[in-house]
């Protein structure tokens, strides 16, 4: 079975600790990724070359890999650089995702999708519009994922859930269609499924343990009597 097979109508956990926080470290991530596969995880989604190579001696399931990275002089955060390509495909990772938006950036996403083929791995597409999933389709991306809807600045405020019309302008484009960002609850992944999905990418609902906490701390304080 490949890759896609294997991730096909299946959940991938994003195991993004809050950067600096409690849980922030390659061990923990790794814990999470294995919890994640116990309880029917088809893959994860990694940030950082150290937190991939913990989990990939962890888990088996395709490890979707990213490397976040603060530009001076560019928005894009997600693998701007060929080095960061090479970086997660010699640490293990099945997938790359990259951003696919059209924002001035070091690399041109041709050359990361190119890169990423030529390390062996396949092409996840972080996009925020249709234009974005269109042009990483021409370019040879795998995924085309709605990762980046409502990050950008030509599609900030898109609202609280994950971005359903996206999945089904990508579902129409052909492909396999991941919904990623902001599905905090289990019916909202089965929205996402039901708008065409191949996969859904939950993280922060997840693995983000300090936001939810806040989550349920501010409906306590704000039901008190
Ligand atoms: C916009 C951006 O940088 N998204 C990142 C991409 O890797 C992560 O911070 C998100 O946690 C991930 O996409 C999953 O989304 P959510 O945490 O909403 O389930």
């Amino acid at each position: 079975m490949d890759r896609l097979d294997q991730l096909r109508g299946g959940l991938v956990v994003s195991c993004q600790p809050v950067g600096g926080g409690a849980m922030d470290r390659p061990e923990i991530v790794a814990a999470m990724a294995a919890a994640a596969v116990a309880g029917g995880a088809a893959g994860v989604r990694i940030e950082g070359i150290a937190n991939l190579r913990a989990v990939r001696a962890r888990v088996a399931v395709p490890i979707i890999g990213l490397v976040k990275r603060d530009l001076p002089d560019s928005a894009v955060r997600i693998t701007p650089w060929l080095d960061d390509v090479r970086a997660l495909a010699d640490a293990g990772a099945d997938i790359i995702a990259y951003d696919a938006t059209d924002r001035p950036r070091p690399e041109t996403t041709a050359a990361l999708v190119a890169a990423i083929r030529a390390a062996g791995a396949l092409a996840m597409a972080d996009c925020a519009t249709l234009a974005d999933g269109e042009r990483a389709r021409d370019e040879g991306a795998a995924i085309l994922g709605t990762t980046l809807s409502g990050y950008t600045e030509a599609t900030a405020g898109r609202g609280e859930g994950v971005d359903t019309g996206l999945i089904r302008a990508f579902r129409k484009l052909g492909g396999f269609v991941m919904a990623e960002g902001r599905v905090n609850t289990p019916e909202l992944a089965a929205d996402a499924m039901a708008a065409g999905a191949d996969a859904v990418t939950v993280g922060t609902a997840l693995t983000r343990l300090e936001h939810v906490t806040g989550w349920f701390a501010r409906a306590v304080a704000g039901a008190r009597r």
